[in-house]
């Protein structure tokens, strides 16, 4: 057979990317009269239409990209699962500065891209990207969600986020402390972005002790003021002597160095892909006794906000649905505990066991 060099420049082929976890498609997207440089990724179909959000964000590589929308679509399908949604997974990244590249004109352009997928994918808000830019979108594509209210969609999605994280972390608390109360229980919040201060919102409401920080050092100390919390360095957010900490900024800042530096007994924010190198990341929390709250079951707010919009549903019912995060939580933690596994997988199965459910009855109508 002929040999195709088919190596991108970090040694590893697109389709090794793509076999790894079993991805379905991914599409490059470009216009360089506009600065387009994005990339859609598909990981599952079998449950629905692939939904994920939209994450704009300055990549060093076009590698770091192409990985971060992988593992954002792989999560997707296992958080649409996990919480009974009939949607698969899906992921999208443009690689720029949100602050200063994102037009109109760029995230239209990038909205035909989406549209081209006849449906196949819905895209949605992530970091980088706000109601008002699926508004954009969907001049060129019905295929959207988390659009303002004002033009018939379900609006802001990030405070049914932070409700769902609110309720995992009060499902660990019940676990450990016998409680789901976090009065006084100290939490560290990293990034107070749009979910993360609502979630600062919420643990002040109920008389948490908070710490939190952002890489924009001026916002955390505004958001310390205005709800009584203590901002510090990015730096030392690992190393306080803490309940909870709430990885509420980007992907993989649990890993090794910083498990090792870890003074906490919960893990619960709202992050996608929380955990740097799931399996070996997974198992040191659990043999250092720290209780991870699987991030694709206990952010699965947003989703379920956006999903409303396709079902019809109103604020009332998403809430509801977001309610039954504390319920599932708490069946994943028993389970790890029984199983003696730790938490991310005990969720990944239950995920991936409702998929191959599924995949049997569609397969054999
Ligand atoms: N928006 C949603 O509804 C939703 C739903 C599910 C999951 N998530 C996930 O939750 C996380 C936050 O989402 P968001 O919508 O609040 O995004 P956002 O862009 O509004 O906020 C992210 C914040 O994190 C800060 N940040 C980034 N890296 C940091 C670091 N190393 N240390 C400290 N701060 C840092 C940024 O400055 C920003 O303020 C993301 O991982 C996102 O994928 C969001």
């Amino acid at each position: 057979m002929l040999e195709v060099k088919d190596q991108t420049s970090w040694g590893t082929s697109v389709f090794d990317h793509l076999s790894k976890n079993n991805h379905k498609k991914l599409v490059f997207c470009h216009d360089p009269e506009l600065g387009l440089k994005a990339i859609i990724a598909i990981h599952d179909t079998t449950l629905g239409p692939a939904l994920g959000g939209l994450r704009m964000w300055k990549y060093q590589t076009e590698q770091e990209a192409m990985e971060d929308v992988l593992r954002l679509s792989r999560s997707m399908t296992y958080k649409a699962s996990i919480t009974g949604l009939n949607l698969g997974g899906g992921g999208a990244v443009i690689i720029g500065d949100s602050s200063k590249d994102k037009t109109e004109a760029l995230l239209r352009r990038f909205g035909r891209y989406i549209d081209s997928l006849n449906g196949e994918f819905i895209i949605g808000g992530d970091v980088g990207t706000n109601p008002k830019d699926m508004g954009f979108i969907r001049m060129e594509t019905e295929y959207v969600v988390g659009v303002p209210e004002a033009v018939g969609g379900s609006g802001d999605p990030t405070p049914v986020s932070a409700y769902g994280v609110y309720m995992g972390m009060k499902a660990c608390a019940k676990e450990l402390w016998g409680m789901d109360s976090l009065a006084g229980k100290t939490v560290a919040v990293q990034g107070i972005g749009n979910v993360g201060e609502k979630l600062v919102k919420l643990l002040s409401e109920e008389d948490a002790r908070i710490y939190l920080c952002d890489l924009d050092e001026e916002r955390a100390a505004q958001v310390a003021a205005k709800y009584d919390a203590i901002a510090v360095p990015n730096h030392a957010i690992y190393d306080l002597d803490i309940d909870i900490f709430a990885p509420c900024a980007l992907g993989g800042t649990i890993n090794t160095d910083t498990i090792g530096r870890l003074k906490c007994a919960i893990i619960a924010g709202s992050a996608n892909n929380q955990l740097d190198d799931e399996l070996l990341n997974g198992e040191l929390l659990m043999e250092k006794g720290i209780l991870y709250a699987p991030d694709f079951l206990i952010n699965a707010g947003g989703l379920i906000s956006v999903y409303s919009e396709l079902v019809g549903f109103n604020k009332k019912q998403a809430i509801h649905l977001t309610e039954h995060i504390y319920d599932v939580t708490r069946e994943i933690l028993r389970k790890s505990k029984q199983e003696q596994l730790p938490t991310f997988q005990a969720a990944n199965m239950l995920a991936q066991q409702r998929i191959n459910d599924i995949r049997k009855v569609k397969s054999n109508s």
